[in-house]
């Protein structure tokens, strides 16, 4: 039997020399995705959020920053207490009273993070990274007595010198941390500087898994993710939509399907309800998804171009890497000034008209490509119009 393809991709792409089962995703649409300015979910938005999620199947949420507020802790507990199968994680400071917290909310892991780069320790932290490394030590040895996952951030790693850098996270290693992060904090590294940064920091370490939280103030961050895994990174924080953060986190939707599609990893992810966790992500944060986002925006199947409806009709790969039912989204013919026969005769054909002649096909080409430059959109109503137009003046030309 033949196995129904569902993606095309480019043949010379890299292959990711990586064991799934060793590559999480921790996702941080409840906390980083939170912080976008004028974005505060509800208990029960980031409940059905972390339960998508869930569903997704990604391993480890992060579910909020219980420093916050009451209600933030007593959310990101009720999400820990959901018998979720992913680990639910909690954003702590590097002090004791933020990891009582997180106990408090019975989360399976912390994200211990601290500024390590010369510019926050000056002007934001004013301590010197003595202290700070400090902090961050004594904050993970109490994590890890607690029994916690720990995962230990160096805020704004990408401008900390490369010594300090390794050092620090050595030391958290040793301090117990499963896990350090590179946090490109301000979305500054470039996919050689965070693969440089990421390939130098697993020849230092002995076992810890190595995160990248990469945010996308240039665009960069789903490929600045990949090439941290490229690096030796076995963690990629996300977002949905890739809210967070002025421009962004590295969005969960490209992150995913850039690995499955590009990088031929099989993410073992139930992906068939991505477009949906996008539009409740959407409708939550009320921040507008772009109608062209790569993935889920909304017009990324659409076709409208004669010579690109052609080939999809014939065999959708010519236009499209994937197919968008895979991922719960779906395929749309429109028609304007673009549109060309086969297209048209599609459509007709779809109307229950199949009997146009070659002429009256030309006819009705032309006016579609007039009427859209005139300003009106070619919806369903405009295109029967249109057709019965044509048919109509054929006939009263018959008959004369
Ligand atoms: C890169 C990131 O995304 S980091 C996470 C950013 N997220 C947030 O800030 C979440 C929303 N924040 C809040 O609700 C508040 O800022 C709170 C509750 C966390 C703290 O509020 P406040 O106590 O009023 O402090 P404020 O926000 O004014 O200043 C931050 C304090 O945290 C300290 N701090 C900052 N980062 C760390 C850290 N990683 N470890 C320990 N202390 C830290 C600062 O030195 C400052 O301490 P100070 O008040 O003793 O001077
Ligand atoms: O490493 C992380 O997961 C969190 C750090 C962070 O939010 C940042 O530096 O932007």
């Amino acid at each position: 039997m033949e196995v129904m393809k569902w993606k095309e991709t480019c043949p010379y792409n890299p292959k990711l020399n990586i064991d799934v089962e060793e590559l999480y995703i921790y996702d941080t649409t409840l906390r980083d995705g939170e912080q976008t300015p004028g974005v505060c979910f509800s208990r029960e938005e980031k409940l059905n959020i972390a339960r998508k999620l869930d569903e997704l199947g990604i391993k480890q949420i992060e579910a909020g920053f219980p420093a916050v507020s009451d209600r933030e802790r007593e959310t990101v507990k009720e999400i820990a207490n959901e018998g979720l199968n992913a680990d639910v994680l909690a954003l702590s400071r590097a002090l004791r009273e933020d990891i009582d917290r997180a106990l408090y909310c019975d989360v399976d892991g912390v994200i211990v993070f601290i500024a390590t780069s010369p510019l926050h320790l000056k002007y934001k932290l004013c301590r010197t990274l003595e202290e700070v490394e400090k902090m961050g030590m004594d904050a993970i040895e109490y994590a890890k007595d607690h029994g916690l996952f720990v995962a230990f951030s160096a805020e704004d790693a990408t401008r900390t010198p490369l010594e300090d850098l390794l050092r620090i996270h050595r030391n958290a290693e040793e301090h117990g941390a499963d896990r350090v992060h590179i946090a490109d904090t301000t979305g500054v590294g470039t996919p050689q500087s965070i693969y440089y940064i990421c390939s130098e920091l697993r020849r230092h370490l002995k076992k810890a898994h190595i995160g990248v939280h990469c945010h996308n103030d240039f665009g960069f961050a789903v490929i600045n993710s990949i090439y941290g895994v490229m690096g030796g990174a076995r963690a990629i924080s996300t977002t949905v939509n890739g809210i967070g953060e002025r421009a962004g986190n590295a969005p969960l939707e490209e992150v995913i399907m850039a690995l499955m599609v590009l990088y031929d990893v099989d993410l073992g992810l139930n992906i068939s309800i991505l477009k949906e966790l996008s539009e409740l992500v959407e409708k939550y944060s009320k921040i507008p998804v772009p109608v062209n986002k790569p993935i889920v925006g909304d017009r990324v199947f659409y076709h409208e171009s004669g010579i690109h409806v052609d080939g999809v009709l014939a065999n959708p790969f010519t236009y499209e890497p994937f197919l968008p039912e895979k991922i719960g989204h779906r395929r749309e013919i429109v028609f304007g000034k673009h549109s060309g026969g086969r297209g048209v005769r599609a459509k007709l054909k779809k109307m229950g008209i199949e009997v146009v002649s070659d002429d009256d096909l030309l006819e009705i080409v032309k006016r579609i490509k007039e009427t859209r430059e005139k300003g009106t959109e070619i919806d369903d109503r405009v295109f029967r119009s249109i057709v019965e137009d044509v048919i109509k003046n054929k006939k009263n030309e018959g008959s004369k």
